[in-house]
């Protein structure tokens, strides 16, 4: 089994499970320690995932495998993984990968920092990939972690937003009865075709389920069914709870699952997880400024508040050496927006950049920074200060490394109070589909409000 490299620094609690999520995600995981703690003779429970991740996409009809296709520039997989290990009391996650992809593999796991992975070669088939998870942890070599768990969780890699509480209560379940799995109802109705291409029979819908992942087991039946079952199932079966049925006679519970567990299969999908997840790191924004600029960086935050329902705006002095900046930092706010008055130089910017490049905020999201500079377009003429608005280029280039996406902003600064709230409102629609859309392309841009 190869290990992957050890996590060095990084946010403490990587989204998507964002702020609002942790304090439920915490409660979840203390109840499940303190089950576990519950029980004479033991402290906590041993729980470890294995990811299957050795599919080649067929259905998805790209060359690159579905687990490694780009979202925001980061492999889906490395969603899933982050959804995984922030779960403190899963204690390892092997993952199979093919031998042909277990360099990329690697090359993930150290640029996104991941912690507690182990990998092992898949197989030619989904159950033969997860067999192969279940040997390395079934080995239990001495001093060599991981080790085999009282629990298993079983996870496809292309499941990206699994939640905690989820995870929870399919290992909860698991312990109880031995094997459970999340499940959802039917979209469409089931039915059966004849040889001729007929209708057969249908099945009544509501009696139905779609299993879903993640399933949870107790190690030693899931192992002890894989072990057990024929070549055949091995080769074309397609549920690992049936498995622990026919093998060990162990009937799962069901546990109902939320919508956003589908499997990743066709390219719509990827479109479909990366507005979810533009929407997730969207919900936060940041607008700092010097102090003497607070006026005018207030009415901006109010224009934003109207613009953006729903989204929270927060604003902070840089001057401070940011403080509640930090704390905005930690919290992991992926977007702000720094506001100049009469300047086009980019000193505060800078200021801005260097503290998002010191923290390691950037790793798992592209940070959005927009260089907002309020400009009296009738005193001075933009194209006046094009040559040192353009140097955000350069600025941009260099940030762009660290995943952080800058784009300038000239906002007309009229007298005039009714004219200047129609450019406020301009720049505050700008700034919202910079930050919503995420859109690459516009790196290094200066737009004009
Ligand atoms: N030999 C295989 C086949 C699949 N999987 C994994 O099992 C999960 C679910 O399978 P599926 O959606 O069928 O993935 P693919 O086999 O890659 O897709 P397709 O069926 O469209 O080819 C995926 O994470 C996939 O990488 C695996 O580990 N080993
Ligand atoms: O949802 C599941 C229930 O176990 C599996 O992910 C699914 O059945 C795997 O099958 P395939 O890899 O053929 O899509």
């Amino acid at each position: 089994m190869e290990s992957g490299p050890p996590g060095s620094s990084r946010p403490t609690e990587p989204g998507p499970c964002l702020s609002s999520q942790q304090g439920a995600d915490q409660a979840a995981s203390a109840s499940l320690q303190n089950a576990a703690a519950a029980q004479p003779g033991r402290h906590s429970l041993a729980v470890a995932a294995v990811l299957p991740a050795g599919g080649c996409g067929e259905r998805m009809g790209v060359p690159t495998p579905k687990q490694f296709c780009p979202i925001l520039e980061r492999p889906l997989i490395s969603y899933t993984l982050q959804a995984l290990e922030r779960v403190y009391w899963i204690k390892d996650i092997v993952v199979a990968v093919t031998g042909e992809n277990m360099e990329v593999m690697k090359s993930i796991i150290q640029k996104y920092q991941h912690k507690r992975i182990s990998l092992v070669e898949a197989g030619v088939t989904r159950h033969r990939s997860i067999f192969n998870g279940l040997k390395a942890l079934a080995e239990d070599q001495l001093n060599c972690k991981p080790s085999k768990p009282e629990i298993v969780i079983i996870h496809d890699a292309v499941r990206p937003f699994v939640e905690e509480d989820t995870l929870l209560k399919v290992v909860t379940a698991a312990k109880k009865h031995g094997a459970a799995g999340a499940i959802r109802p039917l979209v469409s109705t089931v039915i059966s075709p004849s040889a001729d291409g007929c209708l057969d029979h249908s099945l009544e819908r509501a009696r139905h389920r779609a299993s879903e992942m993640p399933q949870a087991f107790l190690f030693d039946v899931i192992y002890e069914a894989y072990q057990q079952c024929s070549d055949y199932d091995l080769e074309f079966g397609t549920e690992c709870l049936q498995l622990a049925l026919k093998y060990c006679c162990t009937k799962a519970k069901l546990v109902e699952g939320s919508p956003d567990l589908w499997k990743v299969t066709y390219k719509r999908d990827l479109y479909a997880v990366e507005s979810i997840i533009k929407e997730k790191i969207s919900q936060e924004i940041c607008v700092v400024t010097e102090e003497d600029n607070k006026y005018v960086s207030h009415l901006l935050e109010e224009v934003l508040k109207s613009e953006l329902n729903h989204v929270k705006v927060a604003s902070e002095a840089l001057c401070h050496a940011g403080r509640d900046l930090q704390q905005i930092i930690l919290d992991q706010c992926y977007n702000f927006v720094c506001v100049n008055v009469m300047t086009s130089d980019f000193q505060e910017t800078q200021k801005l950049l260097s503290m998002l490049e010191e923290s390691n905020l950037s790793i798992l999201y592209p940070v959005v920074v927009v260089s907002v500079h309020f400009l009296d377009f009738k005193l001075v003429p933009p194209s006046e200060k094009m040559e040192s608005l353009m140097l955000i280029r350069e600025f941009a280039k260099e940030v762009k490394k660290r995943n952080i996406w800058l784009c300038g902003l000239l906002i007309s600064y009229p007298q005039d109070e009714q004219k200047l709230q129609e450019s406020l409102r301009q720049g505050a629609i700008i700034i919202a589909s910079l930050i919503k859309e995420r859109n690459s392309g516009l790196i290094g841009q200066l737009l004009i409000a």
